[in-house]
């Protein structure tokens, strides 16, 4: 067979087939996503789910986002698009989700699904991708019986078919690396080196695991994220599942946004002790410090992209359903032409997950968590085909292995003033939105 396109051969890239039509209301994503690596992004009902795989392109090391953009970019330059809808999360997009540390054993992606839906503004739609010529990988079997399940993605006609939810189950997620004692101790030495001038801030995270049994729907699990957490954003991407509060970077037609958190505080049980919890983290000056400390490198990172970058003047109190955070907006205008991808490339660590100054207190994280982090405190989030998109911060997340292992993530923010025992509290309720989810 002769080769459908020269340019593609001689780069590798992948020639793709995309067409986003209108659908009547589809009120909800989940039921259409596959029950055990469903692919999704919501927020407050609306989103993009995906299923199959079109293209799966996997990166790693220090270049890993870098190499994403890059590749994506071809990607986008060798597709062809038709788009009758042209609103965030129609023709060409992927899913993303990234390894924390340059040094990680886990991969990052970027995945094309077969089939994508989508609902916002009050509009639906379906968009389907092909590979269009001869050196499309073959379909795995899971894609291949997903499709022959659903109706089949490629015609013009089908559509998707929401899937029966699975029993429901209950899983105890239990320490595993660092127990009570150790994340303590690696707190006590982070303050030391901290009081001893070595770096000013470092985020240091512990581990849960499960088991989760072959035959359970992640789907579950999903839904009460989604619905337990409306205004984070909601996620599955390559077996990572979470809900997260903090917005790494949205790019939409120039424009150029995050959220910042770092700060916490419990809520209260009572109207009254809620404020006062509130009041107290709005006045608690290691928690400002801490906060600072994320703004700076928020703001450091993207102002070389945006001239008129702008932070709300002060910090905000962000409620959620299991905490308070210490919140700051960042907005601007974007005078580069910057893809979301290479502002999560210069984002990336944030001193919300890494600390401050970046390299050592990476360095410090490497010394004290005796695990990799994997995809935890990554970007996660998906790109569309003009380089616009939406990139949370994986946090409140567990990664799922094929074989149903599954890590949940939590850390907490390490300054001169922190307390052992209080930051290892602050993590026990930065689990309870997966803890619950799966629990
Ligand atoms: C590192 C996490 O949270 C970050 C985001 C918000 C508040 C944080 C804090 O107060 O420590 C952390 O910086 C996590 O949830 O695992």
């Amino acid at each position: 067979m002769t080769a459908p396109s020269t340019t593609r051969r001689a780069t590798g890239v992948t020639a793709l087939s995309v067409e986003t039509t209108p659908l009547d209301d589809v009120r909800h994503l989940v039921p259409f996503l596959d029950s055990r690596r469903p692919l999704v992004w919501i927020r407050k009902g609306e989103g993009i789910a995906g299923i199959g795989e079109a293209l799966r392109l996997e990166f790693r090391g220090p270049d890993r986002i870098r190499q994403a953009s890059d590749a994506w970019r071809a990607t986008v330059q060798a597709a062809t698009v038709t788009d009758a809808v042209r609103t965030p999360g129609t023709g060409l997009i992927a899913f993303g989700t990234f390894a924390f540390d340059d040094e990680s054993s886990a991969t990052s992606v970027l995945i094309v699904p077969e089939v994508v839906l989508g609902r916002r503004g009050g509009r639906s739609w379906i968009t389907r991708i092909t590979q269009t010529d001869d050196t499309a990988t073959p379909e795995s079997d899971a894609a291949a019986s997903s499709r022959a399940d659903r109706g089949r993605p490629g015609s013009r006609t089908d559509l998707p078919r929401p899937i029966a939810f699975g029993d429901e189950y209950r899983l105890s997620l239990l320490p595993a690396g660092l127990d009570e004692g150790g994340y303590e101790a690696a707190v006590a030495t982070a303050v030391e080196r901290i009081r001893e001038h070595d770096l000013s801030k470092v985020v240091l995270a512990r581990e849960l695991s499960a088991h989760l049994p072959l035959e359970s729907d992640v789907r579950r699990a999903l839904v009460e994220l989604a619905l337990g957490y409306p205004d984070c954003w909601t996620f599955a991407v390559d077996g990572l599942v979470g809900s997260s509060p903090e917005t790494l970077v949205r790019v939409h037609h120039g424009t150029v946004t995050a959220r910042v958190l770092a700060g916490t505080m419990s809520r209260g049980r009572d109207a009254e002790s809620d404020r006062a919890s509130a009041e107290a983290l709005a006045g608690s000056a290691k928690d400002q410090g801490e906060h600072r400390f994320a703004v700076s490198s928020v703001l450091d990172a993207l102002r070389p992209h945006s001239a008129d970058l702008a932070a709300s003047d002060e910090p905000f109190t962000l409620k959620l359903p299991n905490l308070w955070h210490l919140a700051t907006d960042i907005a601007g205008t974007l005078s580069d032409g910057s893809s979301s991808l290479d502002l999560a490339d210069a984002l990336h660590p944030t001193a919300a997950v890494a600390g401050t100054p970046t390299p050592e207190a990476v360095a410090l994280i490497r010394e004290l968590e005796p695990f990799d982090r994997g995809r935890y405190a990554g970007p996660v989030g998906w790109v569309g085909g003009d380089g616009d998109g939406e990139w949370a911060i994986a946090l409140r997340c567990a990664q799922l292995t094929e074989s149903g292992d599954l890590t949940a993530y939590a850390g907490a923010g390490i300054v001169a003033d922190s307390d052992p025992a209080r930051e290892y509290a602050e993590t026990t309720m930065k689990f309870r939105p997966i803890v619950e989810a799966f629990g």
